[in-house]
């Protein structure tokens, strides 16, 4: 052992000799001529080709090299052991990533390829107006040359896709609004956003188990449908209305859909918007990957009327569409929102300015809406968000008291099912009441009960009244698409 020792220290003397006659001998250009004649020399003789991804590209931050930092940090935890973690602003979880010169391999279709995160202090604090940071930072990706025209391209895209949806997973989900009459900010944007952290999913969601999922399975579908989408030629958006009474979860639908996809959500206030070219520029500031969200439809601005006023009053040249839609250039037309105007917003050529978006429209009275609006290719899907069901109760029982099916009384359970149907009470009346005795499960059920035989006796008319007005929304529904309807009344 001593000898090996003795051995290593007389290797490492010569060497710092060598290293400083050559100092001594030679002069820096000299120096730095010949370490790069020699890097020429061995990269032509090397089977490996070297691609240098820098943090800063001039003055601009590389977003190839945030890609490629957030990529890695999906499967550096598994593998390495020494870790640099972070936790950007805005995020949710911690970030891990590789250390200062370290190493990892990555295989993609098959090919291996060596990562390293290079970090060296920069030499001299050049002029610039923005300060620059003290150490130079990269990514060097190695690859063997023959793997290079495989795998290159769609290695680097698989990368941005894989970072964009970390990214995306990692931060909060924002909640943009536009209501500031139209104004700007600072940056010229007509939206004002804040960390949405609605904590509505479709767990947490009562509704028919059914219907849930063939919700569920429609988003999946859209959000991976790119190529279908390309393939039809068809603009990669997809609209849903939702209608029902008030506190059946037309919200917290929208909440648990842009949680489940991760989506942002643009929630827009037709009201604070003064005419349809506005309209325009704030769909053209929105991102993809996010739903646009108009609320109460019916109450936002009064777009039937509005035409059908219009259609009187105008008489300066205008044109009407086979549906009977005015499109104007009359007095109104420059100041206000139509009909038309919403539609074009929704299916319109500007309604495909990026892409992957989601709209969704929600209303108390669907009777009151269009049939424009409710026609085949506007929105997709519509969604009856119904009064509290039987499949629905069990699951706000589950997940505000705990309770399983087997944890409840047979009977009571049998007395729940026999009276929820006819009590006609939408899921925020029940989940008032099991909020107000949570700590006491025996009588929030206890009472439940109660308010259901209630309302079923006071109400017993009154529910057959809204068991019509249910049904003809439905039916108004089916009337106003021509197209399949998928989710039917529980
Ligand atoms: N289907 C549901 N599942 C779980 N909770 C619900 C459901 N519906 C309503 N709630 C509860 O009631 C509250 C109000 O619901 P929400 O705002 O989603 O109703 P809404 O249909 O949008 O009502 P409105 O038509 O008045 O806007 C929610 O905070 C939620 O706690
Ligand atoms: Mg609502």
């Amino acid at each position: 052992m001593k000898e090996y020792w003795n051995s290593l220290a007389s290797v490492l003397g010569v060497l710092a000799f060598c290293q400083s006659l050559l100092q001594l001998v030679f002069p820096p250009q000299l120096r730095f001529l010949s370490l790069r004649f020699l890097n020429r020399l061995f990269q032509l003789f090397s089977s490996y080709c070297y691609f240098d991804i820098t943090e800063i590209d001039g003055f601009n931050t590389n977003q190839l090299y945030n890609a490629v930092q957030l990529y890695l940090s999906s499967f550096v935890s598994l593998n390495g052991t020494r870790f640099s973690l972070t936790r950007p602003l805005n995020s949710t979880a911690t970030t891990f990533g590789l250390s200062d010169n370290d190493c990892i391999f990555d295989t993609f279709s098959g090919v291996t390829v060596l990562w390293e995160h290079v970090v060296i202090q920069r030499q001299s604090q050049t002029l610039t107006w923005r300060p620059l940071p003290e150490e130079k930072r990269g990514f060097t990706l190695r690859i063997n040359k023959k793997d290079k025209p495989l795998i290159l391209h769609s290695y680097l895209d698989y990368i941005l896709e894989k970072s964009d949806e970390i990214r995306r997973k990692n931060q909060d989900r924002l909640l943009y609004t536009n209501t500031r009459g139209g104004s700007l900010d600072s940056r010229g944007h007509p939206w004002e956003s804040v960390p949405f952290k609605h904590p509505s999913t479709f767990d947490t969601l009562a509704m028919h188990p059914d219907k849930k999922q063939e919700i569920m399975a429609d988003l999946r579908d859209f959000a991976d449908g790119q190529s279908f989408y390309q393939n039809t030629g068809r603009a990669w958006k997809r609209g849903y209305l939702l209608y029902g009474p008030p506190g059946t979860g037309k919200s917290s639908m929208i909440a648990a859909m842009a949680n489940y996809l991760c989506y942002d959500i643009y929630d827009l206030e037709l009201t604070e918007v003064h005419n349809n070219s506005e309209l325009r520029k704030l769909l053209m500031k929105t991102s993809s990957k996010s739903i646009i969200v108009i609320e109460d439809i019916d109450c936002s601005v009064n777009l039937t009327n509005r035409n059908n006023n219009k259609k009187k009053k105008s008489n300066k040249s205008s044109y009407c569409d086979p549906e009977a839609r005015c499109v104007s250039s009359g007095e109104d037309g420059g100041n206000s929102i139509t009909l038309s105007g919403l539609l074009n917003f929704t299916d319109g050529l500007w309604s495909c300015c990026g892409s992957e978006r989601i709209f969704v429209f929600t209303t108390n009275h669907i009777e009151k809406l269009d049939p424009a609006l409710l026609r085949s290719g506007r929105m997709d899907m519509h969604i009856y968000m119904s009064y509290c069901s039987y499949p629905a109760l069990k699951i706000l029982l589950k997940n505000y008291l705990g309770y399983d099916e087997t944890g409840l009384d047979c009977d009571v359970l049998k007395q729940l099912a026999e009276v929820v149907d006819e009590a006609k009470m939408t899921p925020a009346d029940i989940s008032e009441i099991l909020i107000k005795n949570r700590s006491n499960k025996q009588k929030a059920v206890g009472e439940l009960l109660e308010a259901m035989k209630t309302r079923n006796m006071k109400c017993g008319s009154l529910s057959q009244k809204n068991s019509d007005e249910d049904e003809e929304q439905e039916k108004r529904a089916l009337e106003g698409s021509d197209f399949e309807q998928p989710c039917k009344k529980d």
